[in-house]
């Protein structure tokens, strides 16, 4: 087999006559974290749920850990968080990872384990009720860790968190992976996967568009410059970069160039005798990554 946790060949889900996933082969590597990225109804969670077996491929292959998705060999190494787990609101966080602990055949130190990974211990013996949206989000994921899987699998982990769970989660998904498991997680916010994929699958109408690291993602960066007289900024700009990769936007120009072009221009602008305001780092948006993915040979307008 090869070195692969998990790999899909021209997996393929069709509902009806919509192509919920199209022909995607991806694959992930051992202790990465590997992000699906894209918007709404782009098809993350139909491919997560074939890769669980819970929904059937219409085409094409995938296995998991060297197994076909679903089987109990593929099952027994894969924890996932897809849908909110269904918990006991009276239990408290501990009994409720007991029940699920109890039905898988695991003892209460893999309860204690996974608590503590999620840094839910000192809250465990509080009823599942009284959580935070945060704590019950890491519960969901201590629930996938039970019996320490090979690769965990989560839809959307930040969903519906507040910046500060949001963070929590990350840093959680992170330590977890210092620890040497592999995650596959889906998102449709770019800066999110930023912060914690290594590698990145960009996902748009059940295609994959592209994967690229995350050093290639960080390279899409871009920067905003606010000048007076912004027609002459504007000017100096295209000479330097190129018309096509200078754009006017909001009163400001967007320019799609390596941020380190930054002093080069910050000089040539001031030379023109422009007034140069702010000169900043922008990370493209998820919009821009897909405008580029789909239409390869023009630059960011
Ligand atoms: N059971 C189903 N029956 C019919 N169509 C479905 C079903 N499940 C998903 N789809 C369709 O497949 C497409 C992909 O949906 P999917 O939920 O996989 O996307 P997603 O990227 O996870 O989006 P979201 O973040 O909104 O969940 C959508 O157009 C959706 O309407």
């Amino acid at each position: 087999m090869s070195e692969h946790i998990l790999e899909t060949d021209r997996l393929t889900r069709r509902y009806g006559d919509r192509l919920a996933v199209d022909a995607v082969s991806m694959a992930v590597r051992p202790r990465e974290v590997y992000g699906f990225l894209g918007p709404n109804g782009a098809g993350k969670t139909t491919m997560l749920r074939m890769l669980l077996g819970l929904v059937r491929p219409t085409s094409g292959r995938a296995s998991v850990l060297g197994h076909p998705p679903g089987s109990p060999a593929a099952l027994a190494g894969v924890g996932a968080l897809v849908e909110s787990p269904g918990f006991f609101p009276y239990l408290s966080g501990r009994d409720n990872l007991r029940v699920l602990a109890r039905h898988a055949r695991l003892d209460d130190v893999a309860v204690e384990a996974a608590l503590e990974q999620v840094d839910l211990t000192d809250r465990a013996s509080e009823p599942f009720r009284s959580y935070s949206l945060g704590m019950k989000q890491r519960l969901g994921v201590a629930a996938a860790l039970l019996g320490n899987p090979r690769l965990l699998i989560l839809d959307e982990p930040t969903n519906g968190l507040d910046p500060a769970g949001m963070a929590d989660m990350r840093e959680l998904i992170r330590a977890l992976a210092d620890a040497g498991q592999t995650v596959l997680l889906s998102s449709h916010l770019l800066g999110e996967v930023q912060q914690v994929c290594d590698r990145v699958g960009v996902i748009s109408r059940g295609r994959l568009l592209a994967e690229r690291t995350l050093a290639e993602l960080r390279e899409t960066a871009g920067l905003l410059v606010r000048a007076e007289p912004l027609s002459r900024a504007a000017e100096v700009a295209s000479r330097m970069v190129g018309g096509a990769n200078v754009a006017r936007v909001d009163g400001a120009l967007r320019l799609g160039v390596d941020p380190a072009a930054a002093p080069n221009l910050v000089r040539a602008l001031v030379r023109a005798d422009v007034d140069v305001t702010e000169v900043r780092p922008v990370e493209r948006t998820l919009e821009h990554i897909f405008f580029e993915l789909t239409t390869p040979e023009e630059v960011t307008p």
